[in-house]
């Protein structure tokens, strides 16, 4: 239920029962257990950079030492390593509503995006308009700019909402409706089912970056009817550093999705050694070449946590430590504007508040042992990691954020200073 503005604020210690109380009846309570985080931290950036899941250094350490270190290149078939694309891409799938088949993991967002982005044109020719977010996150816009150049598209921007005015207007040019379901800045989420169809009904294709929703939302790919989309395994779902991204590729379109980058692990039959291409007529057709392979299984181990996890109770728990954060910010910091809505059924996995002092807001933060990010120009971004964070954690962090202000740690010089990754 979102947070009643008008209500009385509650106090710290009112905050704290609360908290406590939706940490020991949440269904799902028992998932941050299966997590390392150095003890006393607050760790609210799992939507840069997931946590680490208690059991993945011991399934690393079988990878490099045995797989790797004794069954060398037999471990490509003994260990299933050249299906594990498709493998964990169905693993992946299932968290946002892809039935098997439609998913494979290897390569970074950034070069799935180009991917698709391509690929969606190459579907849709004859239509030149690719419709996107002008506000979204700088790599998908940077990427598209460098396809448009290549096919000679034009990128026409529109916020979510504009979106249906614009296809009312020019559908008939647009070849891609390219946009991210929850907002890397504010959170805020934006209506898949109904800006595809809207897509469809101009006859265009949907793309959707879910790099900061899966693991975080309820998003269905195949009940929104989408045709393509891409997201990170770093964030929400704890894959590590560096893990490989994922695309979706609808089934329909399987056949006929033509990408750019064609490398020999999309060939329909790899060890033929074939110098024509000939792509696989499934997904596999979306993979290049060798993926970063002791990364890949380490997100493979790390997805074993949601193994007996319904999606949906996934999307419950960020939810109720959505609304949490939400009101406890209102309570507690009610200078700080919300950036997104209050209403958490609107947000994915983060909230962010606006302070001109943002930057030395989120070191100070830091120094108090409160890990938040500082998104330009003016944002504290409070990351929620539905399997990590916990009500508790929420409640320290924006209490302590309360106490930086207070105390005015936020102008202090020593937090000034910009480090190269905020
Ligand atoms: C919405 C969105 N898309 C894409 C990316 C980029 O992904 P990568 O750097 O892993 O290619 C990020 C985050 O880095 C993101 O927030
Ligand atoms: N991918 C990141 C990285 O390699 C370093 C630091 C941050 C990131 C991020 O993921 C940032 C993130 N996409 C964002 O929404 O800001």
């Amino acid at each position: 239920m979102p947070p009643d503005a008008t209500a009385t604020p509650t106090s710290p210690a009112g905050l704290r029962r609360l908290a406590a109380s939706l940490d020991e009846h949440e269904p799902l309570r028992h998932l941050p257990s299966r997590y390392l985080l150095p003890e006393g931290l607050v760790y609210l950036d799992g939507n840069s950079l997931g946590a680490l899941p208690r059991h993945v250094p011991d399934a690393v350490a079988d990878v490099v030492r045995r797989q790797w270190g004794e069954g060398l290149v037999a471990s490509w078939n003994d260990e299933g390593w050249w299906q594990a694309p498709q493998r964990v891409g169905d693993r992946v799938g299932r968290l946002v509503g892809a039935a098997p088949g439609q998913v494979v993991v290897g390569d970074s967002t950034s070069v799935h995006l180009f991917q698709c982005y391509v690929a969606a044109a190459r579907l849709r020719p004859g239509r030149r308009v690719v419709v996107a977010d002008p506000d979204a996150f700088p790599t998908d816009l940077h990427l598209l700019s460098s396809a448009a150049r290549l096919l000679d598209l034009d990128v026409v921007p529109a916020r979510p909402a504009d979106v249906p005015t614009l296809l009312a207007a020019r559908g008939a040019e647009v070849a891609l409706v390219a946009l991210s379901e929850v907002d890397y800045r504010t959170g805020e989420r934006c209506d898949v089912p109904a800006l595809t169809s809207a897509a469809h009904g101009a006859g265009a294709l949907a793309l959707w970056d879910l790099a900061h929703s899966v693991g975080a939302t309820d998003v269905d790919l195949d009940a929104a009817g989408a045709d393509l989309a891409v997201g990170c395994s770093y964030k929400h779902l704890c894959g590590g550093p560096g893990a490989p991204a994922w695309v979706y590729v609808a089934s329909r379109h399987q056949r006929s999705v033509d990408p750019p980058l064609t490398g020999w692990h999309g060939h329909a039959d790899p060890f033929a050694m074939d110098g024509r291409y000939e792509a696989a007529d499934d997904v596999r057709r979306m993979r290049i070449g060798t993926p970063p392979m002791v990364s890949l299984l380490a997100l493979d181990a790390a997805l074993d946590v949601f193994d007996d996890v319904e999606p949906s109770r996934l999307r419950e728990r960020s939810t109720s430590l959505v609304g949490l954060l939400v009101r406890a910010l209102r309570d507690v910091v009610p200078e700080l504007p919300l950036a997104g809505p209050g209403d958490p059924a609107l947000l994915g996995g983060h909230v962010a508040v606006r302070s001109p002092d943002a930057y030395g807001v989120v070191r100070a933060l830091a120094a108090r042992g409160v890990v938040g990010d500082f998104r330009a120009p003016d944002l504290v971004r409070l990351g929620v990691c539905a399997p990590t964070t916990t009500h508790a954690d929420l409640v320290e962090g924006v209490l302590a954020l309360r106490a930086v202000l207070d105390a005015g740690e936020h102008v202090d010089p020593a937090h000034a200073v910009r480090s190269t990754v905020t």
